[in-house]
């Protein structure tokens, strides 16, 4: 099976900001995580995909078909959550499902149900009077039922409360149970992106850094604490170090050295996801 999308060398500048060369792939059953630090294009990324913004080289398809060909008949095979939601306001969820669902052809009643009920949405409020949390549920409950094979979800838990997002990630798990369908989402929680994502997608103010799948990045970086005084010279792999302690980026490398020096670690420590990210986007 061909690729749910696939981003070939995609540029664009927007002002003095300038984002990619960007290649990407999404195989169904994986969900891909957008990192960096702010104003690094992970919006720019998903509204690329959207055709709300055009590109400078390169192109996007999806299910292989370009999204910025004159045909838009792609667009019912994606669902996009943006950040912020502009427009809905003056709407009801109840009015702004009756306007929504009609234009997805699997539209899953059914789930939109469930998730009213799971996130105790109220319906019959206008959008505006309801609080940042329960408009990002609602957003969510119109925007998973839609049943399409790619989704696109921008930073969608930045407003819930613990329990909120544990029913996302349940939501979203269940989501990709079929095993046919992808994911990509923003997000600065790292507990959304350790629970959820198989790959990340690693921006460096709009400069992609690489995609990595999570487990391979978690293996990539290993913190060791010397017994004794660090040698002057640079440690294979050394990536920074402070007093006894060194991280290195390549551990293969590091441990070899230290074999054949002699050198004997006290201790030694995998890096969590937040400083993984950290290093990679400073
Ligand atoms: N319409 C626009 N005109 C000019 N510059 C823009 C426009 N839209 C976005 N930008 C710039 O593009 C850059 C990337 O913005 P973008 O919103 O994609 O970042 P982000 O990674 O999603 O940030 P955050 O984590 O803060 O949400 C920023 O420097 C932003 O100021």
């Amino acid at each position: 099976m061909n690729g749910i999308m696939e981003i070939s060398n995609l540029e664009k500048g927007l002002d003095s900001f300038h984002l990619g060369p960007i290649n990407l792939t999404l195989e169904p059953g994986t969900i891909t995580a957008l990192v960096g630090n702010n104003g690094s294009g992970k919006s720019t990324i998903l509204k690329l995909i959207m055709n709300l913004v055009k590109p400078d080289k390169g192109n996007i398809k999806v299910l292989n078909k370009f999204v910025h060909g004159p045909d838009e008949g792609w667009k019912t095979t994606v669902s996009y959550q943006p950040q912020p939601i502009i427009g809905w306001n003056a709407f009801s969820g109840r009015t702004l499902k009756k306007f929504i669902a009609p234009y997805y052809p699997n539209w899953d009643e059914h789930l939109f149900e469930e998730m009213v009920k799971r996130f105790d949405i109220s319906l019959d409020k206008k959008f505006i009077h309801l609080s940042p949390g329960s408009q990002q549920k609602l957003c969510l409950a119109l925007t998973l039922p839609k049943n399409t094979p790619l989704l696109l979800l921008d930073e969608p838990t930045t407003f819930m409360d613990i329990p909120a997002k544990q029913v996302f990630l349940d939501m979203i798990v269940a989501w990709m149970e079929r095993g046919d369908r992808a994911i990509v989402m923003t997000s600065h929680q790292s507990s959304d992106i350790m629970k959820l994502a198989d790959y990340l997608c690693v921006l460096k103010r709009g400069e992609w850094v690489g995609t990595y799948e999570k487990e391979a990045l978690n293996n990539m970086f290993k913190r060791y604490w010397l017994s004794d005084t660090l040698p002057e010279e640079r440690i294979p792999g050394e990536l920074l170090r402070t007093n006894n302690q060194i991280i290195s980026n390549n551990p293969d490398d590091t441990e070899a050295y230290f074999h054949n020096q002699h050198i004997k670690s006290s201790s030694q420590a995998r890096l969590d996801l937040e400083e993984i990210i950290t290093l990679l986007v400073e």
